[in-house]
């Protein structure tokens, strides 16, 4: 029975003492601590154990030998074995990785010849995007929200630099496909309330092109974030984060500096500046419109979808609209989603 349950017990090395199998002498890692990793440098993970008790610690590991065909990102939740004291100088060992609840991946682009998943088990996706300086980009962020839905994450689209420009054109083009909005400048402090409210209790990954403004909005609603991320490693003795992975830092429930209590991660993405987006099935888009999702049930199979399909159901759809009213909604909607459709195969 502890073997069936053991996964990767089935892929370890012989045991040198004999043919005893591995997993009577350790029957699934009985000892093992659960940890969240919160950080990744040069094949160290950085994991949060015994998360909000008073055991809460740090403790670096790194991936046991079976798993290291085995990708480990921030968010996973891992199983870790060894001195997980989180002591100086220690190093743990990851020997399982949990069943991940959601998966945010990106294609191989120009810059990076694989598929790589970019964080686990993150429940949305926050598009920062400035209003001007630098322009918005319309392409940029249906990317993005194509990425979100295909994870089955919810997207937020945080428009910054509010004093700059209006923002009542993104507003118009994001809301009707079920993106929530919110708007911030950085010398109105409220505004990045409104910003920590939809993020509280959540798992957030941001996502932003240079200059948009995205350290300036973390470091207003996480204010140790800049320590946090200069974490230097207690093993390697290596300096400062210069790595440019994820990074997971915990939100504080409100803005106050000496605010100890923490609801929610605040995932920081410095190297993804786009989604290469070859992956995404057509089918995952459309369960993130769920009245599409119906309607294209009745389409041909093989059906793309695309404005240039024949007999496309979703054209039917909206033919057969009860009014004008009802007609120009869903056109309206059924675009929305051709975009998304199309910035699938578009380069940013
Ligand atoms: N006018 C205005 N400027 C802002 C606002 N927020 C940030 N900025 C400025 O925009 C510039 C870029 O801000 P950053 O926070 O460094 O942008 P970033 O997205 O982190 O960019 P990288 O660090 O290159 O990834 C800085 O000069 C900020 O002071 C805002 O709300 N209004
Ligand atoms: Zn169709």
């Amino acid at each position: 029975m502890a073997r069936a349950r053991d996964e990767h017990a089935r892929f370890a090395r012989p045991s040198k003492r004999g043919s005893r199998p591995r997993t009577k002498q350790r029957p699934e890692h009985a000892d093992a601590v659960t940890g969240q990793v919160v950080g990744v440098d040069r094949g160290r993970y950085q994991l949060v154990v015994d998360d909000g008790s008073p055991h809460e610690r740090t403790v670096v590991a790194m991936k046991a030998r079976e798993l290291t065909r085995t990708r480990v990102v921030v968010g996973d939740r891992v199983d870790v074995v060894g001195d997980t004291t989180g002591d100086a100088g220690t190093l743990g060992r990851i020997v399982r990785i949990q069943e991940r609840t959601s998966v945010l991946r990106r294609t191989a682009d120009d810059t990076d010849p694989y598929e790589r998943i970019v964080v686990a088990n993150a429940d949305q996706l926050v598009v920062v995007t400035a209003l001007a300086q630098p322009e918005p980009r319309t392409g940029m962020i249906d990317r993005c929200v194509v990425a979100a839905y295909d994870a089955r994450m919810d997207v937020l689209l945080c428009l910054t630099k509010a004093d700059l420009a209006p923002a009542d054109d993104l507003r118009a083009l994001y809301e009707p496909i079920g993106v929530d909005v919110v708007v911030t400048r950085s010398d109105d402090p409220a505004s990045v309330e409104t910003v920590r409210e939809r993020l509280l209790g959540r798992s957030s990954v941001l996502v932003g092109h240079s200059g948009v403004g995205k350290s300036t909005l973390i470091n207003a609603l996480v204010p140790e974030a800049r320590r946090a991320t200069g974490i230097v490693n207690d093993v390697t003795g290596r300096g400062r984060h210069t790595s440019t992975s994820a990074v997971a830092l915990r939100l504080p429930v409100g803005p106050a500096a000496d605010d100890t209590e923490h609801d929610g991660w605040v995932i920081d993405t410095p190297g993804v500046r786009s989604f290469g987006l070859a992956h995404v099935e057509t089918a995952h888009l459309l369960a993130a419109f769920e009245d599409l999702g119906a309607v294209a049930a009745a389409c041909p199979r093989g059906c793309t979808h695309l404005a240039d399909s024949p007999d496309c159901a979703l054209d039917d759809w909206v033919d057969d609209a009860p009014d004008d009213d009802a007609r120009a909604a869903r056109s309206a909607r059924l675009a929305s989603f051709r975009r998304l459709l199309t910035a699938r195969s578009a380069s940013d």
